[in-house]
């Protein structure tokens, strides 16, 4: 494949959480509308930490085919489903669950609970479950989401790719296992940077105003090689950023005005 640069990330900023999360509402569902469009369906991943909560404008917006929704976690802990460690547990009481009966449900899919005592197989399961929604109908060597919604953490950590981790190498996999992430609990599986580098489009989204260092390192000096500054989708991809005015303070990087 010829070797082409990302396109330039693009930088969101709003003055309050109401602002960012209808935007980031609004932009979902263009990514849904463009996806379901093209294909009849929507393929999104979701990580864990603040992002569910982020996602409550979704809950009343007339844009969304929730039946068009083909969802993954981008990462996932090894606990029960229904464990208060669960991102799948968490999306549920944040999200799924705020959307009417009456209403088409999306399809989710969860990790294999019957794998949790092997990490290994755990991480191979989930990787078959993309290969299922995936390979069969898209060519290419890895998944095309698309849509992945990210968080950042303080010490610049993405999905379970932590700074210094050996994950951050791996090229093949889909989906590994991590058994010693230092943010608790420490056994999880993950996507890695080859799939979330595939992808059509990526959101990262950061509200608190205490990441604000860490988002100046991420955007004003990728060269530091944080796991959130390795995220840049190959062209024809984009890279997106939804943040605070607040979280955003310390950074330099040219701001783009919302607009769909
Ligand atoms: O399962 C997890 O732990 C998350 O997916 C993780 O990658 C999260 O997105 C960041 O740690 C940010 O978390 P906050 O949004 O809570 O700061």
């Amino acid at each position: 494949m010829p070797h082409t640069a990302p396109n330039p990330l693009v930088l969101f900023s709003f003055p309050s959480s109401a602002e960012l999360t209808d935007a980031l509402a609004n932009f979902i569902v263009k990514a849904q509308k463009e996806a379901v469009e093209k294909k009849g369906r929507f393929t999104v991943a979701l990580s864990g930490g603040s992002l569910p909560k982020q996602l409550a404008a979704l809950i009343n917006h007339p844009g969304v085919k929730w039946d068009k929704w083909h969802v993954f976690y981008a990462d996932e802990r090894a606990v029960p489903l229904d464990h208060e460690d669960s991102n799948h547990g968490l999306a549920v009481r944040e999200l799924f669950s705020k959307i009417p009966a009456s209403q088409p449900q999306p399809t989710i899919h969860t990790l294999n609970p019957e794998y949790l005592d092997d990490l290994e197989e755990l991480a191979d399961q989930y990787e078959k479950e993309l290969i299922q929604e995936f390979a069969m109908k898209d060519s290419a060597r890895f998944p095309i989401f698309d849509l992945i919604l990210l968080g950042i953490g303080p010490d610049g950590h993405t999905c379970s790719l932590f700074p210094g981790h050996e994950l951050l190498s791996e090229e093949d996999r889909w989906v590994a296992y991590i058994e010693d992430s230092p943010k608790p609990p420490p056994k999880r599986i993950t996507f890695t940077f080859p799939v979330l580098n595939h992808a059509a489009r990526i959101a990262f989204v950061a509200a608190d105003a205490a990441k604000a260092d860490t988002l100046h390192t991420v955007l004003d000096e990728p060269e530091k090689g944080l796991p959130a500054s390795r995220v840049r989708p190959a062209h024809p991809g984009q890279l997106y950023w939804f943040v605070a005015d607040a979280a955003a303070e310390k950074v330099q990087f040219a701001r783009t005005p919302f607009k769909l």
